[in-house]
Order: C-alpha cells, then sequence, then structure tokens
C-alpha cells in the first residue's frame, strides 16, 4: 500500500513505527512534516521517503496526523494534489466528517479514526468511522491499515468521543496509574528501579490475563481479593477516595472535551 503520512509526531511516529515493524514496505511510504530534522529522523530510521504534500498524488492513503486545529488547513492544502480515489484518513481528534469533507475536494474519499499510541508495537486499538460515499472496498483498505497495528473497529461517528474516552486517551490513564502506584513504592522504601520493575510487570502481567483469559475484570479481580486480606483493604481505599467516580468523570470530561472541539471553529 502507498501511504502519505502527514505529521510524524507522537502518534503519526507510533503509526509509522507500528507499519513497517507488521511488513509495510517502507519504501511506500512518504512521510510530509513542517519539523525537517523529525522527517530526518524517520528516514534514517525506518528508511522511508520525505517530501511534501505533492507526493499524494502518488498515494492509495494519506492519512492526516496533525493537530486538530492544523487538519482543515491541511486538507484544504491538498486540493490539486489528490487524485479521486485517493483515500483520506484523519486521525484528529474532535473534528468531525462533515467538516473534513467540506474541506477536501468534492467527492474525496474520507474516514474519520482514532487510533491509540500501542499500535507503536503492534498492539494498538483503533476505531474506523467511514465518511459519506465510500465503499466497502475502501472501508476493508483503512481497516486493513489499523489492522497492521493491533485490532480494528468499525464505529457510528456518534460514538467516536466515547471510543476516545476509553481507547484512544486511555493508555495515558494507565501510564498515569504506573506512575502513582511506582510512587507508591517508593514511598513504602523501595527504590525507584525496583518499583518500576514490579509495576510494570504487573501490568503486564494484568493485561495478558484480560486478554488471553476470556474473563471479565470483574472476576479477574475478585480472584485476587482474599476475604477480609490485604487486596480488600486497599480496594476499600480505593473506594473511599473515590477512584472509580473519578474514571467515570475522567472519561465524560474526555467525551465532552472532544464534542466542545468538534464545534470550535
Ligand atoms: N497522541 C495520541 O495518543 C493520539 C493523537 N491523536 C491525534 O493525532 C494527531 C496528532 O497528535 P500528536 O501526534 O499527539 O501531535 P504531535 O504534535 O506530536 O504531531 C503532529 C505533527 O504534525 C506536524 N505538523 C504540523 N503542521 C503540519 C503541516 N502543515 N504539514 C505537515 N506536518 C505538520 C507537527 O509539527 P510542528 O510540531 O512543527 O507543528 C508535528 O510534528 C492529533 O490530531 C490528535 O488528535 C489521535 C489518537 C491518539
Ligand atoms: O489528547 C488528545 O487530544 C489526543 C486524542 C486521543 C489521545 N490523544
Amino acid at each position: 500500500m502507498r501511504i502519505v503520512l502527514v505529521g510524524a509526531g507522537a502518534m503519526g511516529g507510533a503509526l509509522l513505527s507500528g507499519w513497517v515493524a507488521g511488513g509495510q514496505d517502507p519504501a511506500d511510504v512518504v512521510v510530509v512534516d513542517s519539523y525537517t530534522p523529525r522527517v530526518n529522523e524517520l528516514v534514517a530510521e525506518f528508511g522511508v521517503r520525505g517530501a511534501d504534500l505533492n507526493e499524494a498524488a502518488e498515494a492509495d492513503v494519506v492519512v492526516l496526523a496533525v493537530k486538530p486545529h492544523q487538519i482543515l488547513g491541511v486538507a484544504k492544502a491538498l486540493d490539486g494534489a489528490l487524485r479521486p480515489g485517493t483515500v483520506v484518513v484523519s486521525i484528529a481528534a474532535g473534528v468531525p466528517l462533515a467538516k473534513l469533507v467540506d474541506a477536501l475536494p468534492e467527492g474525496q474519499p474520507v474516514f474519520r479514526v482514532m487510533p491509540n499510541t500501542p499500535a507503536l508495537l503492534g498492539k494498538g486499538m483503533s476505531g474506523v468511522v467511514a465518511g459519506p460515499g465510500t465503499s466497502q472496498d475502501q472501508q476493508l483498505m483503512v481497516v486493513g491499515l489499523l489492522d497492521a497495528v493491533g485490532r480494528t473497529v468499525v464505529i457510528d461517528e456518534d460514538h467516536i468521543d466515547a471510543l476516545t474516552g476509553l481507547s484512544g486517551s486511555g493508555p495515558a490513564y494507565l501510564f498515569y496509574v504506573a506512575e502513582a502506584m511506582v510512587e507508591a513504592g517508593v514511598h513504602q522504601g523501595l527504590t525507584r528501579p525496583e518499583a518500576t520493575a514490579l509495576v510494570n510487570q504487573t501490568f503486564v502481567g494484568a493485561a495478558a490475563m484480560l486478554d488471553e483469559s476470556g474473563d471479565s475484570a470483574t472476576l479477574l479481580r475478585e480472584r485476587v481479593t482474599s476475604p477480609g486480606g490485604t487486596t480488600a483493604a486497599a480496594l476499600r481505599t480505593l473506594d473511599d477516595h473515590g477512584v472509580r467516580a473519578a474514571l467515570l468523570a475522567a472519561v465524560e470530561a474526555c467525551v465532552e472535551r472532544g464534542a466542545q472541539m468538534a464545534s470550535d471553529g
């Protein structure tokens, strides 16, 4: 697949790395980024090519991975560089398909996607929303692009902010919990490297159980919680401090922010 990636920051770079590790031929990937040293770094690391937006003419798919406030400007700048069938993918949070359709040449196939940074390791989770008039083959191509770096669901645009609240932004919540647990270990007298090793492997093990056991988070949590034991004492404290309510509120805030970004000029 011939890919033009516009914006090679945290998320664009993670996708690129996942694609190449997953077997995408780097010679068929062109990176466009306003920060030239970043492009040079990716060219050296992966063997992709650096170029400008005119390369979009040769692409099967153009992935727009710039910041949300930049994306409509970039979409407009693609005018004249796109072939009619070139599929455009936006990964910007809070930018509705309707605005992308308006900014792109009439009839240009466009998809709205919300990936996450574990795509870097082929363990991403992405949501795909098909734009108006797109074909089944185009959707299969976009899903294939995201499946190459993890798992993919096709959803309605009405649910993309909710998906962002769980999987798009979700890795940050888990890193935040990991940071706090390391800090707790240091408070208990462990060295930082010791605490980090314990926390990291606990996340790896718990994530693998969630993924591979087929059991719910509730059942897995109950199996750790011996009656009257240490875990029950810890979980009671989490409840007393409103951690469950805080997570509900955090996802709600994420969803509200997505909606607010959608209505920004
Ligand atoms: N980070 C994440 O976990 C996720 C991010 N996203 C979405 O991905 C998009 C990018 O986010 P993120 O990677 O975090 O942001 P970054 O700022 O890390 O990356 C954006 C990159 O695009 C470059 N850029 C800006 N304008 C242009 C332009 N006109 N042409 C080419 N390149 C340009 C920026 O350069 P410069 O710095 O010089 O402006 C920067 O290198 C956002 O829309 C975000 O909503 C979606 C899912 C997850
Ligand atoms: O924080 C953000 O806006 C982006 C979208 C999802 C993850 N990062």
